[in-house]
This record gives C-alpha cells, structure tokens and sequence, in this order.
C-alpha cells in the first residue's frame, strides 16, 4: 500500500510567534488521530527549530529548500547538514515558485535531490506546468522533463525515498483546481514513467501528492483517485482545522 501523505507549506508566511500558535492547535487537532499515513509541515527556515521542538512527533517537519552544496561561501543559503541538524527529516525540492521567481533548473533540482538522498532524508519534488503549457497542450512533455531531468539518474534505492507532488502552476493560490480527473490524468501519466523507467513495482510505491487550491471540499473528490496518494497544501494548510480536515480526507 502507498502511503497517504498529506503536507503542508507554510510558504514565506508566519513569525515565530504565529507558527507557535499554529503548531499549539495542530497539536490538539491530532491527538484525535487522522486519516492520512503521514503528515508534514514545511515552516520558513526561521521557524524550523522552534516547530521542531513544540510539534506533535507524529507530524514531520520539513524545509522548502536547500542549497546543494555541503556548505561554504554562499552566503543566505542553507545546506542539508544544517536542516537536518534542527531535526527536520524532509525537503520540498523544485517547487514551482522556486522554477519561476529563482531560476531553479531541472539540472540544479537534480543535484538538491542528491544532496537531500545523501543526507537520508525525505525529498518531496514537485513537477507542474503552467497555464499557457497546459492550453499549448504541452503539459505532458513539460512533465516528463520536469521527471526524467530530475529524477532518472537516481537508482532504485533513491527514487524509492522520492515523494513526487503534482502542482498545476494555475492551480497554485488561485482557487481554481485541477478537476480530479485532470488531476487523475496526469498522476497516472507520471505513474507510468516511472513504471517504464523503474519497473511496475517500484512505480506503485510512489506516493504522488495533488498541490493546487486543495481544501477541505475538494480533497476528498481527489484523494478518491486511484493515484492521487495525498496532497501538498498551501494557503488552507495555514488554518489548522482546515489542513487537519484536509488530512482525514481519505
Ligand atoms: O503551492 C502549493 C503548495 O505547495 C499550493 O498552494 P495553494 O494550496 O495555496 O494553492
């Protein structure tokens, strides 16, 4: 059985004082148990010490990104080392945002990826297209670069330690998202390159998550799906009843 992963990114949102209050009710929230197999959280790097050490230990804390190298003069970045040394276990490696406002290359992700592997921690890579893609009808392609640039130098072992997340870049704080179907479409299609590159087996391990406007209202129409394994959510992750709702959504 895939594992149902639902995760939340806190994006540049929230001071220590307002992550604080958010992890106090998140905290409250689970004690009751979800759905979802594994849940995560992606504070700011100012934030990551301070959740660490006040969330709930079923929930994994995870940075939005990371340096790929081990460390040295690149002042304002931050290594692996460093985020696995606050005892946070993921990184969201390639998130849209990072592809469109700093540059972040296929050929870049595919060294983070390395450098989160080699850490053994968790790597969350995200995949998406945007609007004009979609309506050239390119979103495919898109895709299957954005996977294969990304991911198809790692051997079995370390794409096995990969959680792929889906995101329609149109679909990102827009309101507007996939239908499931669409979103079903296009999971499958991702399914299917790594069944060709990896073998059917390693293929239905992956867990592939759905990130674009996902709420409390959609979620379950999605996760229905038979390979959407869980969600990567923005602003409804910010709302602790919402993002808890989100997760008991299966
Ligand atoms: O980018 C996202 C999660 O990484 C999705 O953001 P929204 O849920 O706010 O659309």
């Amino acid at each position: 059985m895939r594992k149902k992963i639902v995760a939340g990114n806190w994006k540049m949102n929230l001071t220590v004082n307002e992550a604080e209050s958010l992890v106090k009710e998140l905290n409250q929230k689970v004690k009751e148990g979800v759905k979802a197999d594994q849940l995560i959280v992606f504070p700011s790097f100012t934030n990551i010490v301070s959740v660490v050490n006040s969330i709930d230990y079923s929930i994994n804390v995870g940075a939005q990104n990371c340096h790929e190298s081990k460390s040295g003069a690149y002042t304002g970045e931050v290594s692996v080392d460093m985020i696995q040394s606050t005892g946070a276990t993921v990184i969201l490696v390639g998130h849209s945002e990072r592809r469109a406002y700093f540059g972040e290359t296929n050929e870049l992700l595919a060294k983070k990826v390395d450098a989160v592997l080699a850490a053994d921690m968790q790597a969350v890579y995200c995949c998406g297209e945007t609007l004009p893609e979609r309506e050239a009808n390119n979103h495919f392609r898109v895709i299957e670069s954005q996977i294969s640039e990304g991911l198809f130098h790692l051997d079995e072992s370390g794409i096995s330690e990969v959680v792929i997340a889906y995101e329609p870049v149109w679909a990102i704080g827009t309101g507007v998202t996939a239908s499931s179907d669409q979103a079903q479409e296009v999971h499958a299609f991702i399914r299917s390159l790594i069944e060709k590159k990896y073998g059917n087996e390693i293929a239905e391990q992956i867990s592939i998550l759905y990130g674009g406007s996902c709420n409390p209202k959609n979620a379950e129409e999605l996760f229905r799906q038979k390979d959407v394994d869980g969600g990567l959510i923005g602003g409804a992750a910010l709302k602790a009843n919402d993002f808890i709702q989100i997760a008991n959504s299966y």
